[in-house]
């Protein structure tokens, strides 16, 4: 019988540069607003994650004309007149694999423009929370075949209004609208019922809009949507991924020394944050002047984080918590539970099997910094940033780790043990 897919991580110090790839959820954004776009645009750079083959797959399949080009999509949007809308009579079928924001995102943008489609998807998506969503487009005019898992049929054009939603479930709800909510005939407003968490996507979602001509008005509790606008063709240059430059903050926290390329440092991507949450673990942060951060670790300590903005960053941070000296708190981080994995269940799992003194609250993370952890086995959870936090943590343990699930990377990094051993780690994949 051949063994279950793992890696295999031999303890070790990583030393130099990594060009950190571009941005899952600006690229997302970034192919959403081009196919939707009267005209040819081109987005660079791509890496071909497997959440972002199925945005692009997805736009592909509402009408749009998308081809890889080196590592730039070429998009010709489906306002564009050159554009074949076949796919307008059919029923539009979207494979979301395993990607939240295409599943989110895609459904309201598909019945805008009044198309029949079936979403399907793989892993934990399914079970990932939807019903607030769909009973809200429901009242908008969007039949659906259930209200629970997948795969999902929707019929109907979704209608202008008003649309009242949670902002504590997920930030994808809100993008989904914004993106859809435009191209309708009327005005429509958005009104929070819960505060926003994961606000940072949604600032990037406003920010790729207005690059494409999309007005969004700030109110008091949402936002005010006109309706009758155009997506406005141009190009894009997706910046670097901060959400997957923390794995490698965090292994200079506990004592590697790392150079990133690519990151912006003006981003409005929420995990941006990752820059100051590591410095407050004791991590020397500095950008030269080619734009390129160097971090470094002499004397880490325990610090509180408030995860309700930020929770792709939670791995990563527990990974690094695991083995600074006295206790990290993290709280507000409830839904992590409803991601690839449950990430509180997960990680405190998968640190604990390595000899970390971690427990899980309601909320978030309880974690007494140790000197070194043990070797062992670690149930990546098929969830890429567990896997990632995983390897990170694997650094500093006495011998080496098997971590199952390595090619759950594909999701987000497909490129992560290829940089993780281009700078001296250790890292042996067995797909069985
Ligand atoms: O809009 C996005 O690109 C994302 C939003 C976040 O989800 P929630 O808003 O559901 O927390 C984040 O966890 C996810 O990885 C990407
Ligand atoms: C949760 C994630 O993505 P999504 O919600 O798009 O599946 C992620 O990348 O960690």
């Amino acid at each position: 019988m051949s063994p279950t897919p793992h890696v295999i991580i031999s303890p070790g110090r990583l030393c130099g540069k990594v060009a950190i790839p571009p941005s899952k959820s600006a690229a997302h954004r970034a192919i959403i607003a081009a196919a939707l776009s009267n005209g040819p645009c081109r987005i660079t750079p791509i890496a071909a994650s497997d959440d972002i083959i199925a945005t692009s797959n997805a736009m592909a399949a509402l009408g749009a004309n998308i081809r890889t080009d080196g590592d730039a999509l070429v998009v010709r949007g489906l306002h564009d007149n050159a554009t074949a809308t076949a796919a307008a009579a059919a029923t539009t079928l979207v494979d979301c694999a395993e990607s939240g924001s295409t599943l989110r995102f895609l459904i309201p943008i598909a019945a805008a423009l009044g198309r029949n489609a079936t979403f399907t998807g793989r892993g934990r998506l399914a079970e990932r929370p939807m019903a607030e969503y769909l009973h809200c487009l429901a009242q908008h005019g969007v039949a659906f075949s259930s209200d629970r898992g997948l795969p999902l049929s929707i019929s109907g054009q979704l209608q202008p209004g008003t649309y009242v939603l949670p902002g504590n479930i997920s930030s994808q709800f809100i993008t989904g609208l914004l993106f859809a909510l435009p191209m309708l005939n009327g005005d429509s407003v958005i009104v929070l019922s819960s505060d926003l968490q994961s606000a940072g996507y949604v600032d990037l979602t406003i920010a790729v809009l207005a690059d494409a001509g999309i007005r969004i008005d700030a109110t008091a509790n949402g936002w005010a949507i006109p309706g009758k606008q155009r997506y406005q063709a141009r190009n894009y240059s997706v910046e670097g991924d901060w959400s997957q430059a923390a794995f490698f903050l965090a292994a200079a926290t506990i004592g590697s020394d790392i150079s990133i390329t690519g990151l912006k440092r003006d981003s409005k991507q929420g995990d941006r944050a990752a820059e100051d949450l590591f410095r407050q673990f004791g991590a020397t942060i500095t950008w030269d002047a080619a734009g390129a951060l160097h971090a470094r670790c002499n004397q880490a300590r325990g610090i509180a984080i408030d995860a309700a903005q930020i929770p792709d960053l939670v791995p990563a941070l527990a990974a690094a918590a695991a083995l600074c000296p006295g206790q990290t708190r993290i709280f507000n981080a409830e839904r992590l539970r409803a991601k690839e994995s449950d990430r509180l269940a997960a990680m405190q799992k998968a640190l604990g099997a390595l000899g970390a003194t971690i427990s899980e609250s309601a909320d978030g993370l309880i974690i007494d910094g140790v000197e070194r952890l043990h070797g062992g086995n670690v149930d990546g959870a098929n969830d890429h940033r567990i896997v990632m936090a995983s390897a990170i943590a694997a650094l500093r343990a006495d011998s080496p780790v098997a971590i199952s699930h390595p090619q759950s990377i594909n999701k987000s990094y497909p490129d992560f043990f290829a940089h993780f051993r281009s700078i001296g780690g250790s890292a042996n994949v067995n797909l069985g």
